[in-house]
């Protein structure tokens, strides 16, 4: 990936970050990268994830998921880092088989999947890091049991990836199913170049190696300095603009094929930096989509973000037919693809014009060896950023609360947090 912060940078009329300053904190880039190779060599817990390229086994993967290479529709059931990375790769490049992300408990919507979907040429393809994450395993039970009611045999049709131990491990062991590990001190968010995100993209034939070797050519990048290093300088750039009131980080690719990549960024910023009182919040956006929804906010609303840009320089274009309408002449002289890329210039123009800091990645084109480069290049992003906050990257202890009470509701356990949800605040407005 190649990253332009040209737009970030501070002007008459735009509050962004000065190149002063920015040469200031590239000695904290500096320091931050000695801690952060140190902790690759060491293979400490997080900064392990930055190791995945040289680590991650193609062939294991391929020979684990050889039982369902068939499979016309894959089920993966997991959630959180445990589905994004997967569905960012499989929903950004073409394949004949159907993915389907099980990562919400809603009755209706998983119902709407398992009635409209046969059964007898999908597989399931479940994934949790801890084994006990309770939608994960909700909704796996209750696909195992529509395969059954299918006659399906699904310990024939499944593939398991989880951790060395939990309530996954067991049924794996238990019932002999292929199974994959997570590996140790990759957190979730941080896995998708492991066989958390590559199971789906190997039933889906993708090419696991292309994906490693963009994002080893991006491991390659990781200098000490961020005027060298576009990972770094992202990352740089998104930190001091936040701590110039830029609290919002707005994620918009030029490229329908890396929508779901929205989500995973926003899961991976948020998780890893929200902490302390700290963090950029991630928005997700899409162009030229919001460009009819949110430009107007961008724009002439609070000077309270960044917006980052994802383009690409090729892809399949569409020619837009001519047409008798002299109003829309122009348009018949060109193709979607040059309206998408004008488009962009454009906005990207309107929010430096309004001194709105934006910032520019640049991808070749939606391909394995550019996913693995940009999935890589934001992962050392955050924890470069991670780093230059003073936050622990790797954690998420403020996601626990909600869980105790989930499972105290549901007469899981005994959980205070379970009786503070009894002691909600009401005010109801009733129509
Ligand atoms: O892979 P697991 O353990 O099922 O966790 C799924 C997701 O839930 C979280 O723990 C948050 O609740 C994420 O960090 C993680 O990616």
């Amino acid at each position: 990936m190649n990253v332009d912060i040209g737009n970030a940078l501070a002007t008459v009329a735009s509050p962004g970050v000065s190149r002063a300053s920015l040469e200031r904190l590239d000695s904290q880039v500096a320091a931050a990268h000695e801690r952060i190779e140190r902790g690759m060599e060491n293979r400490e817990h997080g900064y392990e994830s930055l190791n995945l390229p040289q680590r991650t086994d193609p062939d294991e993967i391929r020979a684990a998921v050889e039982p369902i290479a068939d499979a016309e529709v894959l089920f993966t059931v997991g959630i959180g880092g445990s589905s994004l990375g997967a569905a960012t790769i499989t929903n950004a490049l073409e394949s004949d088989t159907e993915t389907v992300f099980l990562d919400n408990v809603d009755p209706e919507w998983v119902t709407s999947h398992l009635e409209r979907i046969s059964l007898e040429n999908a597989a399931i393809n479940v994934v949790s890091r801890s084994g006990t994450t309770a939608e994960t395993l909700a909704n796996f039970l209750v696909v195992r049991d529509a395969f059954e009611s299918a006659g399906v045999d699904w310990t024939e049709r499944t593939i398991v990836t989880t951790g060395e131990a939990g309530p996954l491990r067991d049924l794996a062991n238990r019932h002999d199913l292929p199974s994959l590990k997570v590996p140790d001190g990759v957190p979730g968010r941080f896995s998708a170049l492991s066989a958390v995100g590559m199971v789906a993209a190997a039933v889906c034939g993708h090419d696991l190696e292309a994906l490693l070797e963009g994002a080893a050519a991006e491991r390659e990048t990781l200098t000490g300095s961020l005027f060298e290093c576009p990972a770094y300088a992202y990352g740089a750039t998104a930190y001091a603009l936040d701590k110039r009131g830029a609290g919002v980080n707005a994620m918009m690719p030029y490229a329908e094929s890396l929508e779901t990549y929205a989500e995973w960024f926003a899961q991976l910023w948020a998780e890893s930096l929200g902490k302390d009182g700290l963090g950029q919040t991630p928005v997700r956006a899409l162009g030229v989509t919001d460009q009819h929804s949110q430009l107007q906010l961008y724009r002439a609303g609070p000077r309270d973000k960044l917006v980052t840009f994802i383009t690409t320089q090729e892809g399949t274009d569409r020619g837009i037919p001519e047409t008798d309408v002299s109003e829309l002449a122009y348009l018949g002289d060109a193709t979607l693809g040059e309206l998408l890329a004008a488009e962009f210039e454009a906005t990207e123009a309107s929010l430096a014009a309004a001194g709105q800091p934006n910032v520019r990645i640049e991808l070749e084109r939606v391909d394995e060896y550019e996913l693995g480069g940009l999935l890589y290049g934001m992962e050392a992003a955050c924890v470069l950023a991670g780093e230059l906050y003073s936050v622990n990257t790797f954690e998420q202890p403020a996601v626990e609360w909600a869980k105790k009470a989930t499972r105290g509701l549901l007469g899981g356990g005994e959980f205070e947090e379970a009786e503070a949800v009894a002691d909600k605040t009401e005010l109801r407005v009733e129509r």
